[in-house]
């Protein structure tokens, strides 16, 4: 199994560019389900999750191309299949997201049901009540979850809480349902956004993508269409922590500073200098930075997917942080590997309180999720010796060329697999 090692003490430099955003590419890549052409989909990052969903969207009888780096063609002219089953639903709950175009495209999907995850249970239930709203009958058996509806119909839906996924699906349900649907408490996300703005190049009428209310007036038919996902604003937020932990000086490349606004002000409060320039944000840490309490929320709040790393950079400031997660039930899991580094956290419910300042020391921990894999990456670039990370295809899902990225900016990391091939080049 390969192991991601890390050896602390570089200060980062130099400039790294951000890919598009995963949580932007899988939602797209499921809408092009919807359509009635081929679409093609730039700037879509190499990495796992992508790959599991061209290999769901294969299976359903789309014909799907990633020949050209960064670019995806889905031709979805020939589904016939609405099953997408446990062998691929289990790599990734994303694929979940096939089921809203499923539905309005073909009137039936049956899904294998996701399961939860070492985050927490993430249920589907707001994906279900609002396409039962719509009019679908959904049944459950033998671990799937079967929709069906003989044409769906336009409602007002009510999510009790933003889940991004939720609002996602029933959104690319709603584009051809008949009427009109209002999504109420929907996502801000700007990813949602941008899976807005796909589809009303497809020929959706969506307006308020962005906004707590979403409307979808449905129309008959989609188009194929040419889009560019948006730059992944969780991806930059870790190459800044990275900066920062090290008191490095990077500059961070195709990033939109408006989607990542809180980290920047939490960085910002910490004492890291943030400049906002034409190519990217420019950032210039420091040794000593200053604690500071953060809280988790969905957008335009502080991302739970930058909780992790935000906590790792927190164990390096002298002084008491906290970190409260209030969108997942148990996202905590990294703090009992940053504990094997020395770490002094300790947990109350869903808040945690870092103590910060202690050397960080270097061992042998898990990747227990993505980010938990990408804060404790940043950890050993802070820690004396050598940090071992196992399980890191967790942090391949969300992460492409991490590692060599890193070393570009001067951090002493590498993956087993090449420091086998450097022994044995040098034996
Ligand atoms: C592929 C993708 O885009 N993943 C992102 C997406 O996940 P995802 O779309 O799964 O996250 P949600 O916004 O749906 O989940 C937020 C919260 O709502 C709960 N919930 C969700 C759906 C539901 O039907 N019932 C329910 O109770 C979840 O358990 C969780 O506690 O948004 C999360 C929150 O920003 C991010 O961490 C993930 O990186
Ligand atoms: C939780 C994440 O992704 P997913 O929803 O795909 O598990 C993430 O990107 O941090």
């Amino acid at each position: 199994m390969d192991k991601i090692n890390v050896v602390g003490g570089n200060k980062l430099t130099g400039k790294v560019r951000i890919n598009g955003a995963k949580n932007a590419s899988l939602p797209i890549m499921a809408a092009s389900l919807l359509a009635t052409e081929p679409v093609k989909i730039n700037e879509v990052p190499p990495l796992k999750d992508v790959g599991t969903m061209c290999e769901v969207l294969s299976h359903l009888g789309c014909e799907v191309r990633d020949s050209l780096p960064g670019e995806v063609t889905v031709n979805p002219t020939n589904v016939k299949n609405i099953e997408a089953p446990y062998h691929l639903m289990r790599k990734m709950r994303a694929s979940f997201l096939v089921m809203g175009p499923l539905l309005a495209k073909q009137g039936r999907a049956r899904i294998s049901l996701p399961g939860g995850c070492a985050i927490g249970s993430r249920p589907i239930d707001l994906h279900l009540k609002g396409f039962s709203s719509l009019g679908a009958d959904i049944n459950f058996g033998h671990g799937y979850v079967e929709a069906e509806a003989k044409g769906l119909q336009g409602n007002r839906i009510y999510l009790d809480f933003p889940s991004v996924g939720a609002t996602e699906n029933i959104m690319m349900a709603a584009t051809m349902a008949k009427g009109t649907t209002v999504i109420e408490s929907a996502a801000e996300e700007p990813e949602i956004v941008d899976l807005a703005n796909f589809l009303n190049q497809m020929g959706a009428k969506i307006i308020g993508a962005g906004t707590d209310t979403i409307k979808i007036e449905g129309v008959d038919e989609l188009k194929g269409t040419d889009h560019t996902v948006i730059p992944d604003r969780i991806e930059a937020g870790t190459f800044m922590a990275a900066a920062a932990i090290t008191g490095g000086e990077v500059l961070v490349e195709n990033v939109i500073s408006d989607h990542i606004r809180p980290v920047i002000r939490k960085m910002e409060e910490m004492g890291v200098e943030i400049t906002e320039e034409a190519s990217g944000l420019f950032v210039k840490s420091y040794d000593e930075l200053a604690p500071i309490k953060l809280k988790t929320m969905p957008f335009p709040g502080f991302p739970t997917d930058m909780q992790p790393q935000m906590m790792a950079l927190m164990t390096k400031i002298i002084g008491e942080s906290s970190v409260t997660e209030t969108v997942f039930e148990n996202r905590f899991k990294h703090v009992d590997e940053l504990l094997r580094m020395n770490a002094d956290i300790s947990i109350d419910g869903r808040t945690a309180q870092v103590k910060g300042g202690k050397m960080l020391t270097g061992a042998p921990v898990k990747a227990s999720d993505l980010r938990a894999g990408a804060s404790l990456i940043l950890a050993g670039l802070i820690s004396d010796g050598k940090t071992e990370i196992s399980d890191i295809h967790h942090i391949e899902r969300g992460y492409y060329n991490m590692v060599e990225r890193l070393q570009d900016l001067g951090a002493n990391i590498w993956r087993n697999e090449e420091f086998l091939k450097e022994a044995v080049n040098n034996s």
